[in-house]
């Protein structure tokens, strides 16, 4: 008889919508029993899935999965860095950025089908300021949202929408220094994304020529913006045409660095980091292992 493969869950009990899915019993009807057994464990604060991914990483479980939002996916993925262990996504948040580049299904039932056909490839994996991200990072007008939107106490997409359209007359942009591939750009930052995948989540795709295993990031500048050229953006990211229009400048690289005066806020993945007037971003190609659909 042929071994089963053990997955070790981490499920963030805080993520996504308020009405609880019920984990275990989606995993016990829909995760091949032929093929796997699993342990599930629940986050009990943040930062708490690393933790749970490095010791399960150590304890020997060939896949990990992730059930929750951007947040929870960041958290185990940086636990799996440098490891053989291949993770796996439950979608359970609201912008699933990852789990969307991937073309994981939203739909966790969909979702736990994908992982009973194994099929896994490595993705290149970056950091910003040595803090891991996976899909995107960011300075600028996306991080400042997102550190209002860390201390809402309600999260999700319209919460998201209010807090863009309350704040983007408010927000001011600011001058930095871009220097990649060897070039020098002083210039006004609105925003200024750095893209392992093409989108924020919630289909928002801010780089969508961005591919996560050719070992580039694809930076995304936006130097000013008055309201009516930000919806423009706004459509052009949720149609994948936002570079067709002016707002937007794209550059691919494998390193950058962003130096200013004053301090800028920064994002990883969505989840607020902190401050600071110098960013180095980087790339680490093919270094994480995951389960997603055959041929995406
Ligand atoms: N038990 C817990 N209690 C409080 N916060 C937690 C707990 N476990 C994880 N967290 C934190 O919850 C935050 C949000 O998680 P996550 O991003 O997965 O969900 P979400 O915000 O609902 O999804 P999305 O980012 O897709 O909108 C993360 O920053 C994580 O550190």
């Amino acid at each position: 008889m042929v071994a089963k493969t053990n997955i070790l869950f981490i499920l963030n009990p805080k993520s996504g919508k308020t009405s609880p899915l019920n984990i275990p019993d989606l995993l016990n009807r829909y995760l091949d029993a032929q093929q796997f057994t699993y342990d599930l464990v629940h986050t009990a604060y943040a930062g708490h899935a690393t933790e749970l991914a490095q010791q399960g990483a150590r304890a020997g479980y060939p896949i990990i999965g992730a059930i929750g939002g951007d947040g929870t996916v960041n958290e185990v993925a940086r636990g799996l860095l440098d490891t053989e262990t291949v993770l796996a996504i439950l979608p359970k948040g609201s912008g699933n950025g990852l789990a969307r580049h991937l073309g994981i299904p939203m739909n966790i039932r969909h979702a736990i089908s994908i992982i009973n056909e194994k099929h896994f490839s490595a993705i290149d994996t970056c950091t910003i300021n040595e803090h891991p991200f996976f899909c995107t990072a960011g300075i600028g007008f996306d991080a400042y949202i997102s550190s209002i939107f860390a201390n809402n106490t309600k999260r999700g997409l319209q919460t998201y929408v209010r807090l863009v359209l309350q704040e983007f007359s408010k927000f001011r942009p600011q001058e930095a220094v871009l220097e990649l591939n060897e070039q020098q750009l002083k210039t006004t930052v609105f925003v200024v994304a750095f893209a392992n995948a093409s989108q924020y989540g919630n289909n928002a795709h801010i780089a969508p020529k961005a591919d996560i295993r050719d070992g580039l990031l694809d930076v995304c500048l936006i130097r000013d913006l008055d309201f009516r050229k930000a919806i423009n953006l706004s459509l052009g990211m949720l149609t994948k045409r936002i570079a067709a229009g002016s707002s937007a400048e794209y550059f691919t690289t494998t390193a950058i660095d962003v130096t200013s005066e004053q301090n800028f806020k920064f994002h990883a993945d969505g989840e607020y980091v902190g401050e600071a007037s110098h960013f180095y971003v980087n790339i680490k190609p093919l270094s994480l292992r995951v389960i997603h659909p055959k041929g995406k």
